[in-house]
């Protein structure tokens, strides 16, 4: 039986998204019914479907559902949380300035500011590899990733989803359409992986562009932004707080190391309103 769906499009710093109320719209999605909404030319188009439910728990305000393009529920998106809090905010479903929501990497908490920025608190960056999930027989700073017959130098952290990060010289030209999908498939992280690859221009200070799992490379990727400077930090690169430089435009991350949390702050942006029979 046809229905139809509300959906409010957005973007951070250009990764984009169609959010829906499922609060207040009784919304049953399947991979196959993602990969169409999220389809640029038969759908709405977007990198993410973000898929906002009510509290499952007494401690939260929401539930916050993630599916990349093809179709695969994730566990975390910074840019997506970003352009949540400001979707509930403007849909009425909360006023809060700080909201605590459940997703699939665990719960974080959103705070709004007047100036229209979103500041996420990601949790505490995962680095053991067996919960990334990364094959490594222990922990480390960096670990040698072989492929194809060459060796290459990568970070390896979850924030609540797996990255990979590759230091380069320069963006513009690293390989991120071939080695991207390349490494987002590699055996050894056997859910797949987000590849970022990151350009150290100062200790406060880097370029990053990310080929995202299930959805190729996008203008920005918070939890890219994240895992970049937590690889950086752990190999002496960076300070505690960094200009993230992204496609789409810039992040200001902050960590202050070890088991405490990564900031993420930014804006959110929304771009329309519409309607969608599914
Ligand atoms: N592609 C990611 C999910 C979206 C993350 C990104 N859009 C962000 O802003 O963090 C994954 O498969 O883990």
């Amino acid at each position: 039986m046809k229905s139809m769906l509300r959906f409010t499009k957005m973007h951070g710093l250009g990764n984009d998204f169609v959010v829906i109320d499922g609060v207040r719209q009784d919304v049953q999605l399947d991979a196959e019914c993602v990969r169409r909404l999220a389809d640029r030319h038969f759908g709405v188009g977007c990198d993410q479907l973000l898929l906002v439910e009510p509290a499952r728990s007494a401690d939260t305000d929401f539930r916050y559902r993630i599916f990349n393009a093809d179709g695969g529920e994730v566990e975390q998106c910074g840019n997506g949380a970003r352009c949540f809090a400001r979707f509930v905010r403007d849909q009425g479903l909360t006023d809060k300035s700080a909201i605590r929501v459940e997703t699939a990497g665990g719960v974080i908490v959103l705070h709004v500011g007047d100036d229209g920025d979103v500041c996420v608190d990601m949790g505490v960056p995962q680095l053991e590899p067996a919960l990334i999930p990364f094959l490594a027989p222990q922990r480390a700073a960096a670990y040698t990733l072989e492929h194809d017959g060459v060796d290459y130098r990568i970070g390896a952290v979850s924030m609540g989803n797996p990255h990979c990060v590759l230091r380069v010289d320069a963006v513009d030209t690293a390989p991120v359409a071939t080695l991207g999908p390349a490494l987002e498939h590699h055996p050894r992280f056997p859910a797949r992986v987000n590849v970022g690859f990151m350009q150290v221009l100062a200790r406060d200070h880097i370029r990053l562009r990310v080929f995202e799992r299930g959805a190729g490379e996008t203008l920005a990727c918070g939890t890219g932004a994240c895992a970049a400077v937590v690889a950086g930090r752990l190999q002496g690169w960076l300070d505690a707080q960094v200009r993230v430089e992204l496609p789409g435009g810039t992040l200001r991350i902050d960590w202050a190391g070890e088991a405490s949390p990564v900031l993420m702050t930014g804006p959110a942006t929304r771009v329309f309103e519409g309607s969608i029979v599914l």
